[in-house]
């Protein structure tokens, strides 16, 4: 069966994945006159990262939870035209157990405020400098450090995780320090509000309403369960072949599947993307992140929002949302894992989770019986080849240059998602800037040819290689990148092409008398 899909109007583009960067680009596109795409999800279902789960007749969201930033936010706004329903979360609405089931929140105040919030302003004021005066990248943990934050305790280091692993479910010494935007989003959208979802239609409920103002139920133009395996520029045109063995021929692709999925290669591209692309892909981070519930029979716990748990193991089931504050009645307890944790966890069976979740509830309960949860939910993100992995991250050294070449197209293939927008990566509101970006570019670059995004080209072979670069060059087959050219030569030489000039001195040397 080969390329059902006929062309009807306007150049074809084939769209990959439904999540919040699918819909999106599709529903800009449409707005700007186009209708002759398609939308490839390989999953049966619209939403993508944004997964509500049923547990115990309650409804809570498996991927994205919150509304990151609130405010002037366009996803906030979205959210409150489909009158998605959320609570402010409250932070400060917390107390800390330690490993004898002791209250220890006095402790943890202390030292947040004696020790850690100095170094956090310390770091945030520095990363303004070293922005400013164009110093190179650092991580959080060396900020943190000059800043005269020095953990020593199980204290300090559910302090740490929750201001910091929390948020980009990466350890300190693996973030950026110039490019993690802890205020950058509030600033930008005038708000310090996250908004948690409570809606029982799930946090998806605004793709789905997005969708339905552009693609009526059944229309032919999204497809559900064909994942896409291939990508091919052939003649002009680009072939995008899925695991059901169909062809699609396409002008334009948009590719929005997550960064994770593009490390594994689990889509081929034909030809390989270039080298600058694929450095920019696999040199950024896919985060992990899990969100477990679990529902009892009895509440046990504290009525605080979030229950902190001081564990002598940093990142052993740190952090607890008790849920039955946001759904009263509910009963759920929800914990966050992240990071290398979460590899190990979704290897497990979930009897075997849930068995280590009850041995740490009966550690913080100092040593109480917990019964048997009646429900519970364990969503597992990084093995799912669908997704990889949460949401994507800045890792330190992680230059703005590759980060333009993350966002560049190669040739017609564009890429949106959220690792998109340079102020809101990982988030969903980063995939909606990202696709409105993407869409924007196509369009433009339909209408005037001249307008299409300039190929990329990072600047390490622009300083090496100007006058012999040949952007066509393939990594192997000898010809003149920047790999050949010495990259601060003042005048860029490639030695391929001067290579007979070099063998002819040297001969010429070797012969002189
Ligand atoms: C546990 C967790 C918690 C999170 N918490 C938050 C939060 O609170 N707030 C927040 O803003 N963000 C959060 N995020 C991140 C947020 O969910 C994502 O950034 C956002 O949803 C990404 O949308 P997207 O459209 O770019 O990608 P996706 O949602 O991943 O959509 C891509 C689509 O492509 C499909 N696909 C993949 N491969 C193929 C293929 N080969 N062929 C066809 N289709 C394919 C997938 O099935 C998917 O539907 C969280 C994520 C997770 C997992």
């Amino acid at each position: 069966q080969k390329d059902t899909v006929k062309q009807t109007q306007g150049p074809k583009i084939v769209i990959i994945g439904a999540g919040m960067a699918g819909i999106t680009a599709a529903k800009a596109l449409h707005d700007k006159g186009y209708s002759n795409f398609i939308i490839l999800e390989g999953s049966d279902r619209v939403g993508g990262r944004m997964k509500e789960v049923t547990i115990g007749g309650f409804t809570v969201e498996g991927g994205a939870a919150w509304i990151h930033a609130g405010g002037t936010n366009p996803l906030h706004l979205i959210a409150d035209s489909f009158n998605l329903s959320y609570v402010t979360a409250d932070y400060e609405d917390y107390i800390v157990l330690d490993s004898k089931g002791q209250d220890v929140t006095v402790d943890f105040d202390k030292r947040h405020d004696q020790s850690f919030d100095p170094a956090f302003k310390f770091y945030k004021k520095y990363t303004k400098e070293a922005l400013n005066k164009h110093k190179s990248d650092f991580t959080i943990r060396s900020a943190l450090l000059m800043g005269g934050w020095h953990p020593t305790s199980a204290v300090d280091d559910v302090i740490e995780f929750f201001n910091i692993d929390n948020s980009y479910s990466y350890v300190p010494e693996a973030i950026s320090g110039l490019h993690a935007y802890f205020d950058e989003p509030y600033e930008e959208f005038n708000t310090t509000d996250d908004l948690t979802v409570i809606d029982t239609r799930g946090y998806s409920h605004i793709i789905r309403s997005l969708r339905s103002e552009f693609l009526p139920d059944g229309d032919k133009r999204l497809l559900l369960n064909e994942v896409v395996t291939d990508i091919e520029q052939k003649d002009g045109n680009i072939v995008v072949r899925t695991k059901n063995n169909i062809e699609y021929s396409a002008d334009y692709v948009i590719v929005t599947f997550s960064i994770g999925v593009l490390q594994h290669d689990d889509v081929r591209f034909t030809p390989p993307l270039p080298f600058w692309k694929r450095e920019a892909i696999h040199q950024f981070q896919q985060a992990l992140l899990m969100h477990i519930y679990v529902q009892f029979a009895e509440k046990f716990w504290d009525d605080h929002e979030f229950i902190l748990y001081a564990s002598e193991r940093r990142n052993y089931f740190n952090i607890w949302q008790n849920i039955d504050k946001t759904l009263p009645g509910s009963k759920i307890l929800q914990v966050s894992v992240v990071g290398n944790e979460v590899r190990r966890l979704e290897r497990l069976s979930d009897a075997e989770i849930i068995g280590e979740l009850l041995s740490v509830l009966k550690v913080m309960h100092g040593g109480a019986m917990i019964s048997m949860p009646v429900a519970y939910a364990i969503p597992r993100w990084y093995s799912d080849p669908l997704f990889r992995g949460a949401f994507s991250n800045w890792p330190p050294g992680y230059t703005l240059d590759t980060f333009n070449g993350l966002q560049a197209p190669v040739d017609k293939i564009y890429f949106a998602g959220d690792y998109g927008d340079r102020f809101n990566y990982g988030y969903v509101h980063g995939s909606y800037l990202s696709a409105l970006k993407v869409a924007k570019d196509i369009d433009k670059c339909i209408r005037n040819s001249k307008s299409c995004v300039a190929p990329f080209r990072p600047i390490y072979e622009a300083s090496g290689c100007t006058k012999n670069y040949n952007s066509k060059a393939k990594d192997d087959d000898g010809s003149c990148m920047s790999a050949n050219c010495p990259i601060s030569a003042s005048v860029p030489i490639c030695y391929e092409k001067y290579n007979f000039i070099i063998a002819t001195v040297i001969i010429f040397l070797s012969i002189m008398p």
